[in-house]
């Protein structure tokens, strides 16, 4: 077995060649608030011929007359693909759908009628005898209009074998074209959906002159399943829709199925046209226009297909990509796989993300950075580029520090007083102490000054955050003028306060360096 989607090991016939039937424009727009204007329809439609969609179903011409507008103008403009549109087993849907169609170079009316008994009673309110007479007067009347029509029996995992049979017999002497059978209310399992096409293709006389078509809903999840197993009784046409929108929980995702064919060509040897590369544009551009977010974790297309955040995980991508990935995220049109910064991170991990944010850490200054990265990561939901980059700059400036924050706690409110305790190691040693001021800042700087005494003066506070949202980290800058001495210090953490006591014991750390330096030139001298 191969995991390389680029394998040519399983070749395939003309027999195996999987058409893809595209209804993101129809039944996509279907589900509760995708609705897309016409010229987003033009757009979604050009990116489905360019991507090697074999037919486009560009609407249901009879509903409105933007809906017939858009097929019209989709017909005439599509270049490669067969451009279709849905009809109602009515002579006015159908003679709108043919209209709409007329200037396609390959045009296709799609009419369809419920054959189960609960539609045939509930919806339809007619008999299996009346609605065998409607299946042959309607595809005749299609087939009068254009070449290629494709009859769909609605609910048909629902129906019985016996009637299914009798009518798709009756499309096909009509002169159906295409045969798909849905399963509208996605209630089929996968091996009694594949039975289905096999029992109808074994009992119906012509079946070999027509193509099955699979049409999947998602209510249990079973969409892209069905659909694929419906290949191995003999359907060679699948209807699915970018992103798997559609009526209800949606469709087969096209991009699942492309997918699944191109990955597993060993146990499913059929090949479709489509050029995957161009399914992540075709996944935004839906995503876009119908302003229906792609959950996260969305196979092929979802933000994290191609993320790994858990050290175990990176380790083995940065190692060999085909441990933890079984196709490339290239091969989608994906950029790169991406190594998330978090708390599940590794060593190698963030020894590969400082290399390529331009750090080489010596082995204890390495391990300093991993240790106050992981602290970071336990408190914040994103770690940013931006945030390491503060983490391990602060780590570099700070090393050769005599004064280090170790514990701060403050109590600040409008009820005061504000107070501060704070815990600094000076020279490696421990020492507390607590005071008071006007505001938590003020406390925290009245602490430091009852533990370092000195008369500098405070020039500068500023805080601005390192990246955004609420648990950003916030990077404070103090300066200290002492004697013509200016100094500047910085601290960034995910708490202000603690920055803010991190700033200005960098800036007295500097200070001394200064008051040594100068007091030297003075012996010197
Ligand atoms: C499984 C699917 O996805 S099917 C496609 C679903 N898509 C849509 O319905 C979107 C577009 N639909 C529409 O704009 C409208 O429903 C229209 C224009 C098709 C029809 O509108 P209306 O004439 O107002 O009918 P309405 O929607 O209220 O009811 C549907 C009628 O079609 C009938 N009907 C449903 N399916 C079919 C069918 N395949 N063939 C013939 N008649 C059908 C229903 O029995 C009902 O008939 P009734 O009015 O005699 O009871
Ligand atoms: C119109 C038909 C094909 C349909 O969308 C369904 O049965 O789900
Ligand atoms: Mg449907």
């Amino acid at each position: 077995m191969t995991t390389d989607p680029n394998s040519t090991e399983v070749r395939v016939s003309d027999a195996d060649r999987v058409v893809i039937f595209d209804t993101t424009l129809r039944d996509g727009e279907q589900c509760p608030g995708a609705t897309m204007t016409y010229e987003e329809k033009l757009e979604v439609a050009e990116c489905l011929d360019q991507m090697g969609v074999d037919i486009i179903e560009a609407g249901f011409p009879i509903a409105s007359d933007g809906d017939f507008e858009a097929v019209s103008a989709i017909a005439g403009r599509v270049k490669n693909a067969t451009v279709a549109g849905l009809a109602r087993a009515v002579f006015a849907d159908i003679d709108r759908a043919g209209d709409a169609v007329k200037h396609a170079k390959r045009g296709r009316i799609h009419t369809f009628v419920s054959t189960s008994p609960i539609h045939l009673a509930h919806q339809m309110r007619k008999t299996e005898a009346e609605v065998l007479e409607i299946i042959t007067a309607t595809v005749t009347r299609a087939r009068n209009l254009v070449e290629d029509v494709e009859w769909s029996a609605m609910d048909a995992t629902r129906t019985g074998i016996d009637y299914l049979c009798q009518c798709v017999d009756a499309a096909i002497k009509a002169g159906a074209t295409t045969i798909n059978l849905p399963d509208t209310v996605g209630y089929a399992t996968p091996e009694e959906y594949a039975a289905m096409f096999r029992m109808v293709r074994e009992r119906v006389p012509s079946s070999d002159k027509v193509r099955f078509s699979t049409h999947c809903h998602n209510d249990l999840g079973l969409a892209v399943a069905n659909s694929l197993a419906a290949l191995d009784g003999g359907a060679r046409q699948i209807e699915c829709t970018i992103n798997g929108i559609g009526e209800r929980a949606g469709n087969a995702a096209l991009e699942e199925i492309v997918m699944a064919i191109k990955t597993r060509a060993d146990r499913l040897p059929y090949a479709t046209g489509i050029d995957a590369t161009m399914l992540s544009r075709a996944s935004r551009l839906v995503s876009a226009v119908t302003n229906f977010p792609v959950q996260y974790n969305k196979a092929i297309v979802g933000r994290n297909a191609f993320a790994h955040e858990s050290g175990i995980h990176q380790d083995g991508i940065l190692k060999y990509q085909q441990t933890y990935e079984i196709m490339t995220p290239e091969s989608v049109g994906v950029g790169k796989s991406s190594l998330v910064m978090g708390k599940h991170s590794g060593r190698n991990a963030f020894r590969s993300k400082l290399k390529e944010l331009g750090y080489e850490l010596g082995e204890n200054a390495f391990e300093d950075a991993f240790v106050r990265f992981k602290s970071l990561a336990d408190r914040k939901k994103h770690v940013y580029d931006e945030d390491i980059e503060a983490l391990v700059d602060e780590g570099i400036a700070h090393m050769h520090d005599r004064m280090k924050v170790v514990s701060l706690t403050v109590i600040a409110g409008n009820m005061g007083p504000q107070s501060a305790t704070l815990t600094l190691d000076i020279d490696g040693v421990q020492h507390t102490v607590q005071s008071a001021g006007n505001g938590p800042v003020d406390s925290i700087f009245n602490a430091i000054k009852l533990l370092v005494p000195h008369e500098a003066k405070l020039d500068l506070y500023q805080v601005h955050a390192v990246t955004e949202g609420t648990d950003a980290q916030a990077e404070v800058s103090v300066r200290l003028e002492e004697g013509g001495r200016v100094v500047t210090g910085r601290g960034a953490d995910t708490d202000t306060m603690v920055a803010s006591a991190r700033a200005y014991v960098s800036a007295l750390n500097k200070l001394l360096v200064k008051r040594q330096k100068t007091a030297r030139v003075q012996q010197a001298l």
